[in-house]
């Protein structure tokens, strides 16, 4: 996705932002907890997500969930709930045996294709006229895909964009939740660059360095996505060691980003080292992996999540409501053993 054409997707973020808040407001209790925060996180990122790949609103947000909604997001979650089945267990088998995980898979993914078709249908036809004006447009009718190319890319970055963002949301307001001083900081820098009842833009972001370090620094300590892989195609020397064709390397950004070598004092959450200039070893740093499989979606999310962390830092005080370990457990993402102890205080 080009940088140029990201920026210009602030007003469809700030929009589902503005319902968030609001969301937020009525969900916590006297002492500005939210039951089930994760979730609710992940209503933001779905409802966000599909706005700027479908041009349409599934009401996530809102009090009563419409049908389409609640239907689009139960077919996401059978078919992420039967995905680890299938990965450890031949597709073959299931397939040929027409199990019942192979019947809830096949049908979740019917039911996400038969919803996201009509979507980005109605879209390609709206500004099929002028197709520049529209990003998707732009992709279908520059590039060289097939109509039900199209359809696979746009549901896989939908998939793929729901709850790393939604995570690496949360782990950053955890983080600063544990360090006052930086969400000090933090609030002092979005005041001078934004005024408070103005809406912050992609052009706003630029004045706010901090914000980006904070970001960074979180996902150095918890990124959502841990770890990725790459399968070997051709005999490889890697250091002193001689790699067969066919083996499965892992970089462990989690790993990377814990390493004294790479990152003094690793354990504290200090924004400032990514203020220095030249200091970090880029390959230390891959939270949206490395290379030419590395994440497309990332500038969409950083988007995301530099906006989100404007209009919630400047609404609200981050409290942790307790200051007991949280361990993180590998999972595909990056999941906390317990609900991360956080609270919304309005400012
Ligand atoms: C904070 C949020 C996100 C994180 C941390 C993240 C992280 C990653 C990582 C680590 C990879 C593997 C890269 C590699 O192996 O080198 C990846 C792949 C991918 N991501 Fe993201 N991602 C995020 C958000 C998104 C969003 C919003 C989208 C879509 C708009 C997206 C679409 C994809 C796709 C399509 C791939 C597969 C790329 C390929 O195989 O060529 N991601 N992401």
């Amino acid at each position: 996705m080009k940088p140029t054409e990201i920026v210009k997707l602030d007003t469809p973020v700030n929009e589902v932002l503005v319902d968030f808040l609001n969301r937020i407001d009525e969900l916590c209790n006297h002492n500005g907890e939210i039951e089930d925060v994760y979730s609710e996180f992940n209503k933001w990122s779905f409802e966000s997500i599909c706005l700027v790949l479908y041009g349409k609103r599934f009401g996530l947000l809102q009090r009563d969930v419409g049908e389409e909604g609640l239907n689009f997001i139960k077919a996401v979650k059978t078919m992420m709930g039967t995905f680890g089945m299938m990965m450890v267990t031949p597709v073959e088998l299931h397939k040929s045996l027409n199990t019942k995980v192979w019947q809830a898979h096949t049908n979740a993914w019917d039911n996400i294709f038969k919803t996201a078709k009509c979507s980005i249908d109605r879209r390609l036809e709206k500004y099929s006229a002028n197709p520049s004006e529209d990003f998707l447009c732009d992709i279908y009718f520059g590039s060289q895909l097939s109509k039900k190319e199209l359809y696979a890319a746009i549901t896989e970055f939908q998939i793929a964009g729901v709850e790393t963002t939604a995570n690496s949301l949360l782990w950053a307001l955890y983080n600063i939740s544990r360090n006052p001083h930086v969400q000090q900081k933090l609030y002092q820098e979005i005041q001078s660059a934004v005024s408070a009842n103005e809406t912050p833009n992609a052009e706003d972001l630029k004045k706010m360095p901090y914000l980006k370090a904070c970001l960074k620094e979180s996902m150095r300590i918890t990124p959502s996505v841990p770890f990725t892989t790459r399968t070997l195609d051709k005999e490889t020397v890697l250091g002193n060691y001689m790699l067969p064709e066919g083996t499965v390397l892992m970089l462990n950004s989690h790993a990377l980003g814990s390493n004294e070598e790479y990152f003094s004092n690793w354990t504290q959450f200090k924004p400032e080292r990514w203020l220095q200039k030249n200091i970090i070893n880029p390959f230390a740093h891959i939270p949206f992996g490395i290379g030419r499989r590395m994440c497309v979606g990332r500038r969409l999310a950083e988007l995301q999540l530099h906006l989100a962390l404007c209009w919630l830092v400047r609404k609200y005080q981050i409290m942790a409501t307790d200051n007991k370990p949280v361990e993180t457990l590998h999972s595909g993402i990056l999941i906390p053993n317990r609900e991360l102890p956080i609270a919304f205080r309005r400012r």
